[in-house]
């Protein structure tokens, strides 16, 4: 019997993450391709005519599995019975800017969002935030959502998790389908503290653990954990547009694990509501290395941390709850 059609919000579908990610969700490569799904598309006044030729190309693409199209400006309308919300509306970085830059302009929108996505989402609707600063803004979003449990709101460091496997695979010459468990903690900034001790490479011989492999503690030490920090920055400095395809990409990575579930023994990074493991503040959206079953996601817990990766833990959460205070700011 056919799947009824589940309904997935993108905000800022005009935009270019949004623009690379609906044809994807609308091809299954978010939820399977079994999966039917109805595309719910907001963007603002200013892009309504941009969004309706998203709407019309979606039309034209003729994608089997996609059973309907809302393309609007309204909030309401746009949340209306959503189960899934990719949260990517908003104004991206620029050029030598820092992502604290854009936060005044963003985290207003998380808090109008909220209030939406709570009154009018389908019960237990899922809900990723992309739009940057994404950990802050997913952590407004949960806090003027009250009714929205925390375990249903997450942020995107899916990327820089796809990022760090990327580095890897291509220093050791190996496919990146063969590398796994690596992860992002804290912040989607330049602060994030990209891990390989628990990273491991399937090989003819068997697994074998990243840094045996690797066998350059200064190269995974330094410029390794510096490329994926610095990698949006190298990407907008590159194309002059902040990267595009692979943040959709990772967004439907996310999402899928999420709902369909992680593999046996593979844990991914999400940002999620920190519940104080690791010494990581409570209270705030942190990336964690995460398992998920049956739709709920779970902290990896019992990783050993040296004292290298503590300090580097300790600073991206650092950073977060200025952000956090600074969000506060520029709401009030
Ligand atoms: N977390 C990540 O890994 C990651 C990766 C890449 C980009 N980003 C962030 O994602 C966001 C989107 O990037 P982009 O390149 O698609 O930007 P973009 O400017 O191309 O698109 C953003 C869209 O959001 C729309 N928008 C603005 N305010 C809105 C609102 N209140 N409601 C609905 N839509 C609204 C804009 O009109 C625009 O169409 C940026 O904040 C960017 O920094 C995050
Ligand atoms: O770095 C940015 O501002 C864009 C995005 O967050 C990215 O990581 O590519």
């Amino acid at each position: 019997m056919a799947k009824d059609p589940v309904r997935v919000l993108v905000t800022g579908a005009a935009g270019q993450i949004g623009y690379a990610l609906v044809p994807m969700i609308a091809r299954g490569v978010m939820l399977g391709p079994d999966q039917p799904v109805i595309l719910h598309m907001l963007d603002i006044p200013p892009a309504a005519e941009s969004l309706n030729g998203v709407k019309m190309e979606l039309v034209d693409a003729a994608f089997p599995l996609l059973k309907g199209v809302v393309a609007t400006t309204d909030v309401v309308e746009a949340c209306t019975g959503v189960n899934i919300a990719v949260m990517v509306g908003g104004f991206p970085r620029k050029e030598g800017m820092e992502r604290k830059d854009v936060m005044s302009k963003n985290v207003s929108i998380y808090k109008s969002q909220a209030s939406a996505l709570e009154k009018h989402a389908a019960a237990n609707c899922k809900v990723l935030v992309v739009a940057n600063p994404a950990n802050t803004n997913a952590l407004i979003l949960k806090e003027y959502a009250p009714s929205i449990p925390e375990k249903n709101i997450s942020a995107l460091t899916r990327l820089d998790h796809n990022r760090a496997l990327g580095q890897i695979s291509e220093r050791l010459n190996v496919q990146v389908s063969d590398v796994k468990n690596v992860i992002i903690w804290g912040n989607h900034s330049s602060t994030q503290y990209p891990d390989v001790n628990h990273a491991t490479v399937n090989t003819p011989a068997g697994e074998k653990p990243v840094r045996e492999l690797v066998s350059d503690d200064a190269w995974l030490n330094g410029e390794f954990i510096s490329t994926v920090q610095q990698r949006g920055a190298a990407i907008i400095k590159a194309r002059k547009l902040s990267s595009a395809l692979s943040a959709a990409s990772a967004a439907c990575d996310h999402i899928r694990d999420w709902v369909l579930g992680t593999p046996q023994g593979t844990f991914v990074s999400m940002g999620v509501y920190s519940d104080g493991s690791y010494n990581v503040p409570a209270g705030l959206i942190y990336s964690f290395p995460v398992t998920t079953s049956n739709g709920e996601w779970k902290i990896v817990q019992g990783l050993s941390i040296d004292e290298f990766s503590r300090k580097k833990l300790d600073l991206t959460a650092e950073e977060l709850s200025e952000e956090k205070t600074l969000a506060y700011s520029c709401l009030s």
